[in-house]
């Protein structure tokens, strides 16, 4: 299987708290995203004490509340399934500092993690706040709610966005990277994508590649797998009938999303 594939795990770390994606630096490819997807039954708890990482706290479904230790935000969450395309609630939590999460309703809660020095804020990111993009056009069409753009300055270098792709389209593509650190031509961003599918049977194709080819993995995921993507193009193909959704987090050297297109397919463009 390949390196940048992850299935989801059972790790009942405590009870009602199951950790089921665990991405960090020193277990992956990556240097600059974490990720953890943490399912919570109703009235357990997960807390962690941040160093230097700041992380971006989302409702992926259910209700949750959550403290920093000097704020409580409570019943956060707007939807059951993420396939409601509805925005969710999001909480960013700085550097230094520490957060508690506490299932009101069986929630997931996905955790995006990325450097940070500079102490920020905490702030509730709630789904008002998220913009709402359709992109794409013929079978490129895809709904996009940023969560914490590039163009929001409530993080140091985090990024996450979340993206539905309808049957039989792609998302991700033409297919794009953003892996020199190359500005304003492009920017090295790391990323990662949390995956889900409806119904849940369903699969859909993800590849990763580089333009010299050193990666290039052709990956069949399904529901709650991660794919990791250290560098390369990244595009994501959805069979007939399924709906797929993914939770994107990135992060680099530099807070800024400037992706370079596959000069072989950005022709699909010019339609
Ligand atoms: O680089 C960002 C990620 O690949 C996705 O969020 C992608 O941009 C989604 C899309 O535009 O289809």
């Amino acid at each position: 299987m390949s390196k940048l594939l992850r299935k989801p795990e059972q790790n009942e770390v405590s009870q009602g708290v199951t950790i089921v994606q665990d991405v960090t630096t020193e277990n992956s490819p990556l240097e600059y995203v974490g990720f953890k997807i943490v399912d919570l039954a109703p009235g357990a708890k997960y807390s962690e004490v941040l160093g230097k990482q700041e992380c971006c706290i989302v409702a992926v479904t259910g209700k949750i509340n959550v403290t920093d230790g000097e704020e409580v935000f409570e019943n956060l969450g707007t939807r059951e399934s993420v396939f409601e395309k509805v925005p969710t609630d999001s909480v960013y939590v700085s550097n230094d500092r520490r957060f508690e999460v506490e299932g009101v309703s069986q929630a997931r809660v996905a955790l995006c993690y990325s450097p940070s020095q500079k102490q920020l804020p905490t702030r509730l990111i709630k789904a008002s706040d998220n913009g709402v993009e359709n992109r794409g056009i013929l079978s490129n069409k895809r709904l996009v709610h940023n969560i914490l753009p590039d163009s929001d300055p409530t993080a140091n270098s985090l990024l996450v966005v979340e993206v539905f792709t309808e049957s039989g389209n792609w998302s991700s593509y033409p297919p794009h990277k953003h892996d020199r650190d190359n500005l304003p031509e492009e920017s090295f961003l790391e990323e990662s994508y949390y995956h889900e599918m409806n119904p849940p049977q369903g699969f859909v194709f993800q590849r990763v590649y580089t333009d010299d080819r050193s990666i290039d993995e052709t990956m069949t995921v399904e529901k709650g797998d991660v794919v990791l993507v250290p560098a390369g193009y990244h595009p994501v193909g959805v069979p007939d009938g399924y709906t797929s959704y993914y939770l994107n987090v990135m992060a680099g050297p530099t807070r800024i999303w400037k992706f370079y297109n596959d000069p072989a397919h950005e022709w699909i463009l010019k339609r």
